[in-house]
């Protein structure tokens, strides 16, 4: 990859420049050029937030990208009309982050920063203000004027306040330096919805008054005094439990938190009392809400493969920013990750180690934890705002010199990254669908590793074939680890024939024999199972078995699938539900038929066959909440579920001793996948979901269960023969021009209306096809899914050869013929959603 436009423009200071360009949070495709008042150039800096304005009324908040000399050409420079911190709010490497993915995604600079920015610190086309909850009138060291008081006076009856609002409140026309005054002054904080309002976490803390925590004789008064009020006396004790207050004076300082105190089942009415009688004190502290966590554990001496291994990332360092890692299920990926980010943190740079999705990762993060302890920020998907914010501060004042985190993560404001590691990098949800940027998180982390001049580290038992080739080529480095950590050895493979099953009538429940006696003698042995199949619900097709109708979404043109627990029939697009019918809709016949399996069924299945087993779930269904994931983990963990079933959740970084036995339920399922990388995914998600199989003393078997066993993915599989599996894939690439030969641009067309959708459709494949550049365009086609929403879906597809000047070229054009079709009346209300390296 290389930089698209030159370094100088982002890393100098305002050096006499009299415009800036500004990122707004508004759908425009590029910044925004205002001028320089002459008052305001010597504060000028990248990353500040300003107010500016747009078009004829708006006044909105945003920030400085680039400051240069070049009016623009196209209309009369505005001026900013004011700062409004003193500090940069991003740094001038995120910000150019944020042009490149911008640029490269074909999105809107503003879909970027509203992706990258926290809610506290996000802009928007209607700023509003509440009160720094921090803020105290009576300590500040900034006094307010009148009118300043005033906008607090209205905060104490509304909860917030729009600039407009403001302007009323005071009756004048510019109300931005007084915002920027409160802001100066620490008042009060700008914010986008109220929902999203940042609000630090209170506790309320109990300490003894100064009188009586340095005077033995005053709290032996006071124990006279509570003598024969045991309440009193207890909460007094519990105190002194935790508190020794003459030893340790600076503890009584720091106080004891009030929930604490009162955990025993203490009363509060007696704890009021003996503050009310000048006993305790209370007083406010805001806490973080991450928790902090001591290390407990140094890192493990690595064996000496994966020493080897480790001086080969390093040496290939030397010479090259990326490094591709292919070590096998089990090889012990995690502990040389460990050794390489403890280095880079002690030299004093910052380390980001994505994954591709934290609460499917739970033990990988414990395991960082236990080493890196209060030094490592964790950035879950899971996380409230508030908790975001607290990441992205502790990013910023150097307490996480490590991050381990979601796709998101790449936009924490780090300054001086010097490694990035993306673990598990093959795996398609690194890719962020919806809404833009549509950003495949691996590829802008190794872009961002660029900028910051950090390496990256890929790793992965599968590589994708991008990241394989660049690897093969010599582009990355490439280190591999054959085997797996200790004596665990890589598990065994069996195909079970569910037509050959069916025919012998040895089929139960959809189980063929092999399977069913593979999980017994696991049971039998105290082993534990792993079920894997990619499909929630209870069963995916209702049907009528005299009509042939079938349930569908009304929203969207797929089928429906049944719920059994919630006896729901449920989208799994669009969320739509209905009420199960007792007769079809069409003919009114009662005999209707539940086809195929999900997880939810082959639970039941299961528990049917293996009555005495205990049974367990994960998908979507049974981890919403925040801590589902764990739970079940826990459980498994504890030995206190024998098989646990579970869509592909179940299949990313698991480390169990104790599973045996790992059964793919329909692997005929995996490989119909209507996608050029079917059979890369299919690889990918079989190799690793039997390697969560045998990883310590006990042997693994791992079951497949196919109608048509002879297919030759699953040999290559079986083999585990990943260099032969890509060798034959590329070939077809090659020859029908897929990636990684050509770069693919997706855009679909979407409208309510199918006439319309077409039509537009066709309009914009007519204009891509005259782009004087060479190129291939498909389509348009129906999508997979031909409407989602009540939206008709067409897609076109574009090939172009992997040069960067031909993808400018192409994206230039594709800006203008987009903008040229939206201004076609017909075409006023259809989307174009443009998609650069889909999934
Ligand atoms: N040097 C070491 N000393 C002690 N234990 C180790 C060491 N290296 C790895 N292990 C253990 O071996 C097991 C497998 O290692 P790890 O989970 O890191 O493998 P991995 O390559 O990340 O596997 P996967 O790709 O399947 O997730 C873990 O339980 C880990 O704690
Ligand atoms: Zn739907």
């Amino acid at each position: 990859m290389e930089s698209l436009f030159g370094d100088q423009d982002f890393l100098d200071k305002n050096s006499g420049n009299n415009f800036a360009d500004i990122i707004l949070p508004v759908p425009i495709p590029r910044m925004f050029t205002y001028r320089i008042p002459s008052t305001l150039k010597s504060e000028i800096q990248i990353g500040l937030r300003v107010i500016v304005q747009f078009g004829k009324k708006k006044v909105l908040t945003g920030i400085i990208g680039k400051v240069h000399n070049k009016p623009p050409q196209a209309y009369d420079a505005k001026p900013i009309l004011d700062i409004l911190d003193a500090e940069p709010s991003v740094n001038p490497l995120q910000i150019r982050f944020w042009v490149w993915m911008a640029e490269y995604y074909f999105c809107h600079i503003g879909e970027v920063m509203f992706a990258a920015l926290p809610s506290g610190l996000r802009l928007s086309s209607e700023s509003k203000i509440q009160v720094n909850p921090n803020f105290d009138p009576e300590t500040s060291k900034y006094p307010l004027d009148i009118r300043e008081e005033k906008i607090l006076e209205a905060l104490e009856n509304q909860a917030e306040l729009s600039y407009e609002d403001c302007e009323k409140i005071l009756g004048i026309k510019t109300i931005h330096p007084i915002i920027k005054s409160l802001v100066a002054k620490e008042a009060i904080l700008i914010f986008e919805k109220v929902q999203d309002k940042y609000s630090p976490k209170v506790e309320t803390r109990i300490r003894l008054v100064p009188g009586i925590a340095k005077d033995k004789n005053a709290l032996q008064a006071v124990f006279e005094a509570v003598q024969g009020k045991p309440k009193q006396e207890s909460i007094l004790l519990k105190f002194l439990r935790d508190i020794p207050v003459f030893q340790r004076p600076e503890l009584n300082e720091k106080g004891l938190d009030k929930a604490t105190l009162l955990e025993e089942g203490d009363s509060e009415s007696s704890l009021k009392t003996l503050i009310k009688n000048g006993v305790f004190e209370s007083f406010k502290q805001i806490v973080n809400r991450i928790e902090e966590v001591e290390a407990e554990r140094k890192a493990y001496a690595l064996s000496s493969s994966q020493q080897a291994a480790f001086d080969e990332i390093k040496g290939h360092f030397e010479t090259k920013q990326t490094v591709l890692l292919h070590g096998v299920t089990g090889s012990g990926k995690t502990e040389i990750y460990i050794q390489l980010i403890e280095e880079v943190i002690d030299s004093g740079s910052q380390v980001l180690l994505l994954l591709p999705e934290i609460a499917l990762t739970t033990q990988i993060v414990g395991r960082l934890k236990q080493v890196f302890g209060s030094k490592m920020g964790v950035f879950h998907s899971k996380y409230s705002d508030n908790e975001r914010v607290e990441v992205w501060n502790g990013v910023l004042s150097g307490r996480f010199p490590f991050v381990v985190g979601v796709r998101s993560s790449i936009f924490l404001p780090f300054d001086s990254l010097g490694l990035v590691i993306i673990d598990e990098e093959h795996e398609p949800s690194y890719k962020q669908f919806d809404p833009a940027p549509r950003f495949h998180a691996r590829d802008a982390a190794i872009m961002l590793a660029y900028f910051h001049q950090a390496k990256t580290l890929l790793g992965s038992a599968t590589p994708s074939f991008e990241s394989y080739s660049n690897a093969s080529q010599g582009k990355y480095g490439y280190v591999s680890l054959d085997h797996r950590f200790g004596d665990a050895t890589l598990p065994e493979f069996h195909l079970a024939n569910l037509s050959a099953d069916r025919k012998k009538n040895l089929l139960k429940l959809d189980s063929t024999r092999l399977l069913r006696e593979k999980i017994q003698q696991a049971l039998d042995q105290q082993q534990q199972v792993l079920i894997f199949q990619n499909r929630r619900g209870y069963s995916p097709y209702v049907q009528c078995e005299d009509c042939g109708w079938t349930g569908q979404c009304v929203q969207c043109d797929v089928s429906l699938t049944y719920h059994q627990f919630a006896e729901e029939l449920r989208c799994h697009y669009c969320g739509y539900k209905e009420k199960v019918a007792q007769s079809c809709p069409v003919c009114g016949s009662t005999q209707l038929s539940l086809e195929g399996m999900g997880t939810e069924r082959i639970e039941e299945s299961l528990s049917l066959l293996f009555p005495e087993a205990r049974l367990g779930r994960m998908d979507l269904d049974t981890t919403r909440n925040k801590h589902g994931y764990q739970r079940i983990l826990d459980e498994f963990a504890a030995g206190q579920i024998d098989i646990l079933v579970g869509t592909q959740m179940i299949t990313k970084g698991l480390d169990f001793g104790n599973v045996s036995v790992v059964g793919i339920w329909d692997g005929d399922r995996i490989l119909n996948f209507p996608d050029f990388r079917s059979g890369e995914r299919a690889f990918q998600q079989i190799t690793q979901v039997a390697g969560r199989a045998g990883r310590r003393e006990v042997k693994g078997q791992v079951i497949i269960q196919s109608r048509k066993p002879e297919n030759e993915v699953f040999e290559n599989i079986i083999r585990g023969d990943y260099l032969e599996y890509f060798r034959q894939e590329m070939m077809d690439r090659k020859k029908y021009y897929y990636p990684p030969y050509v770069k693919l641009i997706k855009i679909t067309t979407r409208h309510t209306d199918f006439k319309t959708a077409e039509k537009a459709a066709h309009a914009l494949h007519h204009q891509m096809a005259k782009i004087p550049i060479k190129k291939i365009v498909l389509g348009p086609e129906k999508g997979v899914i031909a409407r989602i929403k009540n939206q008709y879906q067409l897609e076109s597809l574009i090939k172009l050869e992997k040069s960067g000047a031909t993808q400018s070229v192409f994206k230039e054009n594709l800006t203008r013929i987009i903008e040229e079709l939206q201004a076609v009346p017909d075409f006023r209300s259809v989307r174009w959603v443009v998609d650069v390296d889909p999934n």
